[in-house]
């Protein structure tokens, strides 16, 4: 077998360790499958650790590590937008290729990282930071790459869904599911990062810029987590045939119509999807992305989308094609069996740096999704009547009206799903409604998306 391939891990926590446990459980398969042995060499860790091979060199200089001449591929799982940064960027100024799980880095300073790893003819791979063990990024970018992307959604949270799955079937309290969530590995560092939507932007940022060819632009997406969803709302999307769930959506928008804008939509936010839809059906810790394309049409991709083992599957993918570039004496751009050369020709975001475009991103009231209203309206003649005329001066289609039993002395609760309107308008028509005598609280809104 040829020469070793040395790897460094940078960061041992819940999937630094989960790939050194992939790397000894599987190493025969990993040989076979790349003709090299695959060595780690160095870790970086803030204290000494005795459950380290000690043939590993334990270091908390992670910038000597990522200078390393003992070191072919930096493995970045320490998180965090600030010494990761610098840790990359020294990384690939040695000539060293990159594989991260960082998501939040990537999203806010990717395009920095990817142009300063393609000057110094290296890579910074990425599987991992989005959707956990799926393969989206190399199906994106490779499989899908005679496609023009129309659309995608997905569920790209596995806490969040972990824990509106436990919520929604076993009527566990949030704060509870959390805990668990966090004791399994899924949750990021700081939680906020994953109830508040915060991490499913930063990975929506990612797959938009590989779907569509446009820079990063987390800073443009719209954002909303799940901590506002309640129980009252679960159970009357379901009573109307749809489920919550918690998506990110890249949407291109050829500007036909009324009102419409050309651009991209990028939301986060809770969504009503109809129950039969398969992503309605990915529970647990379970991420899907199901993208749109031309001529392919509809393809879902669903696995695991957390914790250890499978962060560490996506981690060592890219290894694995890394190995590859560094192994092949054909695969650069002179020939040369040259060790540091770029060698793979995937680039970083899909479309090569000088082709990515400056479509617009949309803006929050430009964005075109149904609705589900809920509305808390005194029990009075003609209330409904007020209500469906705003929404019908507004120009907007009812699809469904649930009028519920009274749940207080005197008020009913409506709930009413609406056809794809632009925000706008439906900002338009809730300020009216709410200005209405008989209406009592603020208008409920959760988007809806029909999936089709
Ligand atoms: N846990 C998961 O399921 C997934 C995590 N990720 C990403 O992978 C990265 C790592 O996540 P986890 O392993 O879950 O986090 P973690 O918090 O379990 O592990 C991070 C480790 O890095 C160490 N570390 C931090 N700064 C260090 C320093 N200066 N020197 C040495 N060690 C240092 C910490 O002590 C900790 O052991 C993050 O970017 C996260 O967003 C991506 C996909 C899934
Ligand atoms: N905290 C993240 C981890 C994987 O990206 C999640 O729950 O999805």
């Amino acid at each position: 077998m040829s020469n070793s391939i040395k790897l460094a891990i940078l960061g041992l926590g819940t999937v630094g360790t989960g790939v050194i446990n992939l790397i000894n459980d599987n190493l025969d398969e990993l040989k076979r499958r790349s003709g090299r042995n695959i060595i780690i060499t160095e870790v970086g860790t803030r204290r000494q650790r005795d459950d380290i091979d000690p043939d590993i060199i334990q270091n908390s200089d992670l910038m000597a590590i990522a200078a390393s001449e003992n070191v072919d591929i930096v493995i970045e799982v320490i998180g965090g937008t600030t010494l990761a940064k610098d840790v990359i960027m020294h990384a690939i100024k040695n000539g060293k290729h990159v594989v991260t799980a960082n998501k939040a880095l990537l999203a806010e300073h990717g395009n920095e990282i990817f142009a300063f790893a393609e000057a110094n003819n290296v890579h910074v791979a990425y599987e991992a930071a989005v959707a956990g063990g799926i393969p989206i990024i190399k199906v994106m970018r490779e499989a899908l790459a005679a496609n023009k992307i129309d659309w995608l959604a997905g569920i790209i949270n596995g806490t969040g869904n972990f824990i509106m799955t436990e919520m929604r079937d076993k009527g566990r309290p949030f704060a509870d599911v959390l805990n668990e969530a966090q004791e399994l590995g899924y949750a990021e560092a700081d939680p906020t990062f994953d109830v508040e939507g915060i991490d499913a932007a930063h990975k929506l940022a990612l797959l938009a810029s590989i779907a569509f060819g446009i820079p990063l632009q987390f800073d443009k997406v719209y954002c909303e987590g799940i901590t506002g969803i309640t129980l009252q709302d679960v159970n009357y999307a379901e009573e109307l045939g749809y489920r919550i769930k918690h998506l990110g959506f890249a949407v291109r928008r050829d500007g036909q119509g009324d009102n419409n804008a050309a651009g991209i939509e990028l939301r986060v936010h809770p969504t009503l999807i109809p129950q039969d839809a398969l992503l309605a059906n990915v529970n647990g810790v379970k991420n899907a992305v199901l993208v749109n394309s031309h001529p392919l049409g509809q393809t879902l991709y669903c696995g695991d989308g957390a914790g250890a083992g499978a962060t560490a599957s996506a981690v060592m993918a890219d290894v694995m094609d890394l190995v590859r570039v560094l192994g092949s004496t054909d695969n650069d751009d002179q020939g040369s069996n040259n060790q540091n050369n770029h060698g793979h020709h995937v680039p970083h975001l899909a479309f090569i740096p000088e082709q990515l475009s400056d479509t617009p991103i949309l803006r929050a009231e430009q964005m075109i999704t149904g609705y589900y209203l809920r509305v808390h309206a005194n029990d009075n003649p003609g209330v409904l009547a007020d209500i469906t005329r705003i929404l019908s001066d507004a120009g907007i289609n009812i699809d469904a009206i649930l009028q519920k039993p009274a749940h207080k002395v005197g008020q009913v609760p409506v709930i009413i799903l609406t056809l794809p309107v632009v925000e706008s308008q439906m900002n338009l028509a809730i300020e009216k409604i709410e200005k209405l005598e008989t209406i009592t609280d603020k208008v409920v809104r959760i988007r809806l998306d029909e999936l089709a």
